[in-house]
């Protein structure tokens, strides 16, 4: 009887031991799966909503950004999640013939989509760039390039293929050519609301938003970084300053005139130095050699004129200079702070991007953040600031939700209500 209960007890006990890792490791299978599922699903979703694609001759890759982007909660316009022009795909897309996956226009589709070419929207050093009204009910902008251009129909084409790969949501994106009758031209994505330069110092436009000038410079940030970072081979601007940054029709911002032959600029510039004067990095002007830092000066630089509402032009690096003597404790910056802000800006915030573009204009390139560090800067200051509202917005909640009969509390709560309007839908 003795032996029979220990070998009953010996069995039950081993038995429920089975069992119990039995159960341990099917809980363990079914969450592990559950848990790749969903990291599978949020990569992709990810990658689908801030694609940056590098092309290879064949290859198409989707890498991700360096930040999520989830704090830019401004549409995409125009874009497909590759990052192309949804315009141009599907059955729209008849009477255009596609060469290396770039769509070649006839000359007599564009003449007619810009009436002959009288709808010019302004002039560049490449030549003047047209508003286009496609037959497809498509609007896009054609830049022809200036007539006297020494480039061949080979060297076009092979710009053409080049600019053709780049694809960013934060990049005026190329969405067809057309080469005809000793003619070039490039079509790009129509910006609505025309360039950052033209909202900055055009008194018809209502003086931009704190807000908005860091998710600008921010979005900024992202193009750039995809052009160094992310393409291959990697890209060097050459000319960022507020002209060449255009706005879609939700004010998100991207980089225009990437990628092109500076030789074939229209010389306006001294002694063969490419660029702006204003935003050209010193180092380059005495090395004549160029380089992403090169571009991350010239970005300082657009950060001090969204912080100024004035351009080098207008003194813009002498007022830098003399605030940055008061600013080494933090304070000083306000002090060159644009007047059409009219006071409407969080002082930390306003700080830390002054700080980043100041890194930015070091006269020493290594000294200089790279674009990846840039991002990761604006996003933690647009996250911050994220967060700020969401805590307010819970302090205030409770209250106006529980009684929100008086008038004090109806009040509070539009004022809650106009602070949260940009945020980002979580
Ligand atoms: N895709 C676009 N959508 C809307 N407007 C555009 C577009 N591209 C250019 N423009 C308009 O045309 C103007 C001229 O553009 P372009 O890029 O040729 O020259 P720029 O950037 O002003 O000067 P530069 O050629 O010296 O850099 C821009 O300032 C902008 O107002």
């Amino acid at each position: 009887m003795k032996g029979v209960s220990w070998g009953l007890i010996i069995g039950v006990t081993v038995g429920v031991v089975i069992g119990v890792l039995l159960a341990t490791s099917a809980l363990f299978c079914i969450r592990f799966r559950k848990k790749r599922a969903q990291i599978g699903s949020s990569s992709s979703r990810r990658a689908s909503t801030i694609p940056i694609r590098v092309n290879g001759v064949d290859a198409c890759t989707i890498v991700s950004d360096s930040t999520t982007g989830q704090e830019s909660p401004r549409v995409l316009e125009n874009l497909d999640v590759n990052g192309g022009s949804l315009w141009l795909e599907g059955p729209r897309r008849k009477n255009v013939v596609s060469v290396s996956g770039i769509p070649k226009y006839p000359y007599k589709d564009l003449q007619k989509a810009t009436s002959n070419f009288t709808t010019v929207i302004g002039q560049g050093a490449f030549g003047p760039v047209y508003k286009a009204q496609m037959s497809t009910g498509e609007t896009v902008a054609v830049k022809v390039l200036a007539s006297n251009s020494k480039q061949g129909e080979k060297e076009f084409q092979t710009e053409v293929l080049l600019l053709g790969r780049l694809h960013h949501r934060n990049l005026v994106n190329l969405v067809g050519y057309c080469a005809e009758k000793g003619e070039h031209m490039l079509i790009y994505v129509y910006m609505t609301n025309g360039s950052l330069a033209s909202h900055l110092y055009n008194e018809k436009y209502e003086p931009l938003k704190w807000d908005l000038r860091i998710n600008i410079a921010l979005d900024v940030a992202r193009g750039l970084e995809y052009l160094h970072d992310g393409a291959v081979p990697p890209v060097v601007h050459r000319d960022i300053k507020s002209h060449n940054i255009l706005l879609d029709k939700s004010m998100n911002a991207r980089v225009a005139d990437f990628g092109l032959s500076r030789e074939e600029m229209v010389s306006h510039h001294a002694s063969n130095i490419r660029g702006t004067f204003g935003y050209l990095d010193p180092e380059y002007v005495s090395s004549r050699s160029f380089t992403t830092k090169s571009d991350v000066y010239s970005f300082g630089v657009l950060l001090f004129e969204l912080i100024a509402g004035r351009n080098p032009q207008q003194g813009l690096m002498e007022y830098v200079e003399l605030a940055a003597i008061n600013a080494e404790v933090n304070e000083g910056w306000e002090e060159i702070a644009d007047a059409r802000l009219d006071g409407s800006y969080d002082t930390n915030e306003l700080h830390d991007m002054a700080r980043l573009a100041y890194r930015c204009i070091n006269r020493m390139s290594r000294k200089r953040p790279s674009m990846r560090d840039a991002v990761q800067t604006l996003s933690r200051i647009v996250k911050g600031r994220h967060s700020k509202r969401r805590r307010r917005s819970r302090q205030f909640f409770p209250v106006t939700i529980e009684d929100g009969s008086t008038d004090r509390q109806s009040h509070r709560r539009q004022d809650s209500f106009d602070s949260l309007s940009d945020l980002p839908d979580v």
